[in-house]
């Protein structure tokens, strides 16, 4: 046939869950060859494969999978019959595996995360829809050199700026600062701007840095800090409050963790906005690298592989993170 071929990565999540929302729910229960199976008329869009990476509840995923993940990646993009990737993927960090591939991979072949907020059970399930609308974006032509997308609900996202929003809406993902890139349905598939420059990192080829994230609010002292740096944090990430900010106590634990070679990135734990260089904080006194438009967990996995290929300066640190 003529259809492209989209080989479907599947790692878990509740999109291939069981079970009704309130009880007895197992996320990632249903095979990957399952879940193509329950989209209607989907063989008409691509011809397609499925393998079975993991069978996770993303809040389990780790860097294990990860590379996994970007090993078979690197594979397909060698692979001339190959046109698009879809990876289905737990919610909760999503956006996290997204940032990953986005940095650790190559290829200019369309790498869509797809998951669902409604296990298959459920009542209007929305997971087959994503699928179908995922497979629909990574077998598109426009849908090249963006690196990795997250499609649900209708609505393609770029790896930097997705992020989930909400516990249960179907309309979760959201990308605060510069907007969706895209939108998609089974009749189209648009893009709203040229493709975005991308910078690719070395893929790592083993276990990532330990890079903790402290989570600052009224009243946190030194401790939490302190517990990281002992516990062998090679970088640690400020989930600051406003402007990547912290109490005197935490501050002055990041600068003395910062003086003994741990790289320090502030984020906010806002959701929204930049975090700028020496605004609230001088951050060439303190030695510290402002995160710009990376939430926390983003801010950890890029610091994670910067750490990985041996950028440790934060000049050269500050640099990767300039919006
Ligand atoms: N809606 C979801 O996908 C969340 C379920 C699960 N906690 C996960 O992230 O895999």
């Amino acid at each position: 046939q003529g259809l492209p071929h989209v080989v479907v990565l599947a790692t878990g999540g509740t999109i291939a869950g069981s079970g009704t929302t309130g009880g007895g729910y197992v996320s990632g229960a249903i095979s990957g060859d399952q879940l193509i199976a329950s989209v209607p008329d989907i063989g008409k869009r691509a011809r397609l494969s499925a393998e079975q990476i993991a069978s996770i509840g993303s809040q389990d995923m780790n860097d294990g999978v990860w590379l996994k993940l970007a090993e078979r990646i690197a594979a397909l993009d060698k692979d001339a019959d190959v046109a698009g990737i879809v990876i289905t993927h737990g919610t909760d960090t999503m956006e996290e595996t997204a940032l990953f591939l986005d940095l650790a991979t190559r290829t200019e072949k369309p790498i869509v995360l797809v998951g669902s907020m409604r296990p298959s059970t459920a009542v209007s399930a929305d997971g087959p829809r994503n699928l179908l609308e995922g497979v629909i974006v990574a077998s598109d032509p426009k849908a090249r050199g963006r690196g990795a997308l997250v499609v649900l609900n209708d609505t393609i996202h770029g790896a930097r700026d997705v992020t989930k929003t909400n516990t249960v809406s179907v309309q979760t993902f959201l990308s605060p600062n510069f907007g969706p890139v895209g939108a998609v349905s089974p009749d189209h598939v648009a893009f709203f701007a040229a493709p975005a420059p991308r910078t690719s990192l070395a893929a790592p080829t083993g276990p990532l840095p330990k890079v903790e994230i402290i989570y600052a609010y009224a009243g946190v002292d030194a401790k939490p800090v302190e517990a990281a740096v002992a516990a062998g944090a090679k970088g640690i990430v400020l989930a600051g409050v406003g402007d990547g900010n912290a109490s005197k106590a935490t501050i002055a634990a990041l600068q003395a963790a910062a003086k003994g070679g741990v790289v320090v990135v502030r984020s906010s734990r806002t959701g929204t906005g930049p975090v700028l260089r020496n605004i609230e904080l001088n951050d060439d006194e303190l030695g510290f690298v402002a995160a710009a438009y990376h939430n926390p967990p983003k801010a950890r996995v890029l610091l994670q592989l910067l750490l990985a290929g041996g950028v440790t300066q934060p000049e050269k640190v500050q640099a990767a993170f300039a919006p």
